[in-house]
């Protein structure tokens, strides 16, 4: 039984008061469930969550992080500085990090090698464009994101890896793959996982699915037997539609 996850990406959203609020309003209304539930809070905020946390179960997320512990990189912060602060999972290589801040297969190769190195748990993003689905090369793009990022990497770091499917025509533009878009490239997915490693690989890495995920679609998408979850931005920046979605998984 693959691990179940609903993480939420609050991205450049939530001020240290509403930060407060809402994790103080998601802690009240959890409910009881296996999956695991993670928060992604920006950096300033993250010893601010950890602390209205720490009698919950739900688990505070990066949003992104230097390769190098530390050194001449402003504006940078260190795999060594969250795992000061106890945040030990981290978003590397959303699509908008890679689009608007120009991050490369490469870097991200360099980022979640440091990140499995300390014996991080990375939530890797990747997905394909929308010309690249109508072009009908979205298979080929993902199997070569995973493959510069992700396939050199020891197969015991798999244990850390959740693989997080956002295809870009669905971020934030209230579009989603329908369930079946999405089933195909997950199925796809650890296909491609399972021949550059091994099926039990393959079959243990949960893959989430993100883009325009809301309470009203989420059923649908996590019933989906190769789908474990979802990587959810703006329906998780409230608690009552986070909540749902929770509920649906
Ligand atoms: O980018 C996402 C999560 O990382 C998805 O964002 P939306 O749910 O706002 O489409």
């Amino acid at each position: 039984m693959r691990t179940k996850i609903v993480a939420g990406n609050w991205k450049m959203n939530k001020t240290l008061e509403e930060t407060e609020i809402l994790l103080a309003e998601l802690s009240a209304k959890l409910p009881d469930t296996n999956a695991e539930v993670i928060v992604a809070p920006t950096f300033v905020n993250l010893v601010a969550a950890q602390r209205s946390l720490q009698s919950s179960t739900i688990q505070v997320a990066a949003q992104n992080m230097h390769f190098e512990d530390s050194g001449a990189f402003t504006g940078e912060i260190s795999a060594e500085m969250l795992l000061n602060i106890e945040v030990d999972v981290v978003i590397i290589g959303h699509s908008e990090r890679r689009a608007l801040f120009g991050e490369t297969d490469e870097l991200l190769a360099k980022k979640v090698k440091t990140a499995i190195d300390k014996n991080m748990k990375v939530i890797f993003c990747f997905g394909e464009e929308l010309e690249e689905r109508k072009s009908e090369n979205h298979f080929a793009v993902v199997e070569s994101q995973l493959k510069n990022a992700l396939f050199d990497l020891d197969a015991s770091a798999w244990k850390n890896i959740v693989l997080a499917y956002e295809p870009v025509w669905a971020i934030g533009t209230g579009e989603t793959a329908s369930p079946e878009q999405a089933q195909e490239m997950h199925a796809f997915i650890r296909k491609t996982v399972s021949e550059a490693y091994n099926t039990s690989i393959a079959d243990g890495v949960p893959i989430l699915y993100g883009g325009s995920v809301k309470p009203g679609n989420a059923g649908d998408i996590f019933s989906k037997p190769d789908v474990d979850g979802g990587l959810i931005g703006g329906a998780s920046l409230k608690a009552d539609d986070f909540v749902d979605i929770i509920k649906a998984i």
